[in-house]
């Protein structure tokens, strides 16, 4: 909301699901923010081209992404919109949408033969559906998404963003595993943590600022959003103050390196796999763009941007029975 509200990007939705006013952020936490939209839209937009738009997306552990109302605006939307959270969750999602007009009308604007449905913990419209899962209970989660219409058969984008981190690798392989035995075509694009092992040594010895600084990221953007890897002495800074908090870190051991990121997908029947640190991605954004928004706020610490960037990637993984060349899809 704060990056919204400082002309990081354009989002004229996320207003009504932050119920706070807006804190102020740093700069640093601003921009990798930036760099995680931009670079998930890119990717998720190029599947669109590929699809044509006759594809479906599923937001697995959707929170409170804003992506159906965007892509309802670009005139982007797939034919369906599915997304998946646990209960209570979808429940505060509904809530907002059921009181406020600008997220209920595109909704019901692109809705179109029998009612709509919508109870507590789910919503079924024509192109977007909402429902209350748990993403370790495939079978109950798989009987939901068909009652709602999701077809195996389309070309199929799954999202997770800072989602597969809350499980144990076995239950995230699991749900790497349902994927590509349900989907033929399909694609995944995953967001979270890696480690820091393309730091060097100086880098590392700014570490007194590091401390300050991942206090900071602790209060505002990692305890919400994000875990960071073990590996290194800013990981174990910020597990351990994860850990005090109660913040449970199942998956980190799949965060390990970018090769584990990419490995995770090709032992679960995905046919290509990447993986890129978030510096990478940033440097490889619409450099026009990336120059506008540098301008918005002074950056005193560059550094640690780039240890920010540094630990955390997204990867993405495809698997393409149609030969629509997703594969070919990159920054
Ligand atoms: C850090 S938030 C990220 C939300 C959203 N993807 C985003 O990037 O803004 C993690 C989300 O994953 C959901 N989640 C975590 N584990 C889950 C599970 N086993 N089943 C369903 N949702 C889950 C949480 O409820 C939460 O909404």
């Amino acid at each position: 909301m704060f990056a919204v509200s400082s002309g990081y990007w354009k989002d004229p939705y996320i207003q009504y699901f932050v119920r706070q006013a807006k804190e102020r952020k740093a700069p640093e936490i601003n921009r990798g923010y930036y760099a995680r939209v931009q670079g998930v839209n890119l990717l998720l937009n190029a599947f669109l081209r590929k699809t044509e738009c006759n594809c479906q997306i599923i937001n697995l552990g959707a929170g409170l992404d804003t992506t159906f109302w965007r892509l309802k605006d670009e005139n982007l939307l797939p034919k369906k919109y599915f997304e998946v959270d646990f209960p209570a969750i979808v429940a505060r999602k509904l809530y907002n949408i059921k009181s406020k007009p600008p997220l209920s009308k595109p909704i019901m604007e692109t809705h179109s033969g029998e009612s709509l449905l919508l109870d507590a913990h789910s919503l079924d419209s024509a192109r977007y559906s909402i429902i209350g899962a748990d993403l370790r209970n495939l079978k109950d989660m798989e009987e939901k998404l068909k009652k709602m219409s999701m077809d195996p058969q389309l070309p199929t984008l799954l999202v997770s963003e800072c989602v597969l981190v809350y499980m144990t690798p076995e239950q995230s392989a699991s749900l790497l595993q349902w994927a590509t035995n349900t989907f033929p075509t399909a694609m995944l694009i995953n967001y979270e943590q890696v480690t820091m092992e393309s730091l060097s040594h100086e880098t590392l010895l700014l570490e007194n600022n590091l401390l300050e600084w991942i206090n900071q990221l602790l209060i505002t953007w990692g305890f919400f959003c994000n875990q960071v890897n073990m590996m290194d002495r800013f990981g174990q800074i910020m597990v351990e103050n994860l850990q005090r908090r109660q913040c449970n870190l199942a998956g980190v051991d799949t965060c390990q390196s970018l090769q584990s990121q990419t490995e995770r997908f090709l032992s679960t029947g995905w046919e290509s796999a990447d993986a890129w640190n978030m510096m990478n991605v940033y440097s490889n954004l619409p450099q026009e763009d990336v120059m506008r928004i540098e301008k918005l706020e002074f950056l005193d610490e560059k550094e640690l941007l780039e240890q920010l960037l540094l630990h955390y990637c997204i990867s993405w993984a495809t698997k393409d029975s149609l030969g629509l060349g997703l594969a070919g899809i990159t920054f």
